[in-house]
């Protein structure tokens, strides 16, 4: 069986970060495996407590793992201190850690912050680098690329920016769009939309960490980049269409919808 480790923060709600990553990489056929960056107190209303890990206990999971059960691809989520992205950056270079997702996340779809400012510029530097794919949403994009990301060309002109500046491929995804789901792949100087159905359910909550562990999923299996986004666009598409409906605010998606059906 292929591995995947996520390394990220926990979601007490089970609906994102860690909990949704275990989930997506079960549901998606791969052993998963984590790397806690920080808790969260959180449910589906928000965030009301974070509580980082030291940069030692982060660096002495990622050497129980990577000594272990070695990962075939990794997939990061919440980082949000310098530091740890520094001691992220440093063990990825060390074990020779292969298929990268980088998920940057910032702002909770609740509306908290889930990175300190002086982080932004670490991720840039540590991270974006050895990334083999970048998925940003649409605000994320506009503050790495350092544009307003409006419509369609302007997510073109913002994933081209940061592949060219990172040297990786970007997945800029297109769920905070008012018109459409489609996400935009720039790799290599040539770019592919990926389109999606855009489904009308208010429970969205831990799409980009879904997203981007099915990619890391796919990768771990042996699927080149554009095959994992296909079917890790399908695997998000398929827990939203779920219509699963818990807790009062925005809630999370059925990480098990094709895994009983
Ligand atoms: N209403 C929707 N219908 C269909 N697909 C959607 C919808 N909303 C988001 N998606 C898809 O979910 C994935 C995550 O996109 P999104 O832009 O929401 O990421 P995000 O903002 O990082 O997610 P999160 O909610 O975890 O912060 C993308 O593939 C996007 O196209
Ligand atoms: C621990 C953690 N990681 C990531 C997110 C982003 O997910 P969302 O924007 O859907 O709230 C989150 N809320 N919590």
């Amino acid at each position: 069986m292929k591995t995947s480790l996520t390394i990220a923060g926990s979601d007490s709600s089970g609906g994102a970060g860690i909990q949704a990553d275990i989930k997506t990489m079960l549901a998606n056929n791969v052993y998963g495996m984590s790397a806690i960056t920080a808790l969260t107190a959180q449910n589906t209303m928000g965030v009301t407590g974070i509580m980082e890990v030291t940069p030692e206990f982060l660096q002495q999971q990622l050497d129980s793992v990577f000594t272990d059960i070695y990962p075939d691809a990794v997939k990061i989520g919440m980082v949000s201190s310098p530091q740890l992205i520094e001691t992220i950056a440093e063990n990825l270079s060390k074990y020779e850690a292969k298929n990268i997702v980088v998920d940057p996340v910032m702002i909770a779809t609740s509306g908290a912050d889930l990175i300190q400012e002086e982080a932004v510029s670490a991720l840039k530097e540590g991270l974006l680098p050895i990334a083999t794919v970048l998925t940003p949403n649409i605000p994320e994009a506009a503050v790495l690329a350092g544009m307003p990301v409006n419509n369609d060309d302007d997510m073109i002109e913002a994933a081209k920016i940061l592949s060219n500046a990172y040297g990786c491929a970007v997945l800029l995804k297109g769920g905070h769009s008012k018109t459409h789901a489609n996400d935009l792949l720039y790799s290599n100087d040539q770019y592919r939309w990926f389109k999606g159905e855009r489904i009308d359910n208010p429970n969205t909550h831990g799409t980009g960490c879904t997203l981007s562990s099915a990619i890391a999923s796919h990768l771990a299996n042996g699927h080149d980049l554009e095959t994992s986004i296909k079917f890790a666009k399908d695997y998000v598409t398929g827990a939203l269409r779920d219509m699963l409906d818990l807790g009062s605010g925005d809630g999370p998606l059925n990480h098990g919808w094709n895994y009983n059906a």
